[in-house]
């Protein structure tokens, strides 16, 4: 069964495509490398045998989505391509809303006219805002996100909420997860790319109190020491 994993070859998407393959899927690719690396192709491969079917492309451009629905019948849809730096976004908000909001439209539009209705998207626990109690619990109210990128996610999940209850036979799903990090077991599959989160194991030794254990401590964030 066919699943086309939008930023597949990005941290969360490529981690997805090992499981997919490894539960039986077919995983198919769509990601500009804007954030990430052809290269983890082969590493999927080295760690199940296969390689997902990969298209170098932007999920704004239709054409492209069209091509990938008309010559795979895709089951599904798991959505990561999108921005993802909270400082940045503050910075650059309409490449946010772009790349986040604007993308996700061309691609349920494509999705609608190709007659693939299940749609997993990856969105984020930024939407809860600030929480009077913690821990936070899924079932909390959606917040004020504090920044574009937050709002970007909590804007398309309203799209997506929307969406499914004009067309009912949609099947839509929200991830909200905080900040994920680590790589794979193996060590072949982590987090590769170019922008935030920022690196959480040096953010976390900076603030650690000055003693020989702050010193000796190695901490991994993107697989590596960081
Ligand atoms: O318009 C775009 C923007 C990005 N990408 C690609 O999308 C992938 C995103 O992967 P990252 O490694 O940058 O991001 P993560 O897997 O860590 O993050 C994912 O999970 C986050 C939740 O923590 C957010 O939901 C985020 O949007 C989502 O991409 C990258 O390969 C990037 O090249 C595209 O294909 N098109």
């Amino acid at each position: 069964m066919y699943v086309l994993v939008t930023g597949g070859s990005g941290y969360i998407g490529s981690h997805t495509c090992v499981q997919l393959i490894e539960a039986g899927y077919t995983p198919i690719i769509v990601d500009n490398l804007h954030n990430s690396k052809a290269s983890v192709l082969e590493r999927i491969n080295t760690l199940t045998g296969k390689t997902p079917l990969f298209y170098k492309g932007d999920i704004r451009d239709r054409a492209i989505l069209d091509q990938i629905f008309s010559e795979h019948k895709i089951h599904s849809v798991i959505h990561f391509a999108g921005w993802k730096a909270v400082g940045e976004s503050v910075a650059k908000p309409l490449a946010y809303y772009d790349n986040n909001v604007a993308g996700t439209l061309v691609l349920v539009e494509a999705m609608r006219d190709a007659g693939v209705k299940n749609l997993i998207f990856s969105s984020s626990a930024t939407v809860y805002g600030d929480q009077p109690k913690t821990p936070y619990v899924e079932d909390f109210p959606t917040g004020n996100p504090s920044s574009p990128y937050g709002r970007s996610k909590l804007m398309v999940e309203q799209i997506l909420e929307d969406v499914q209850r004009a067309e009912t036979e949609w099947s839509m799903t929200l991830l909200r997860y905080f900040n994920p990090v680590g790589a794979h077991p193996s060590g072949l599959v982590y987090c590769t790319g170019r922008r935030g989160p920022p690196r959480i194991g040096l953010y976390f030794r900076q603030r650690l109190p000055n003693t020989r254990w702050h010193r000796r401590a190695r901490l991994y964030s993107r697989g590596r020491s960081g």
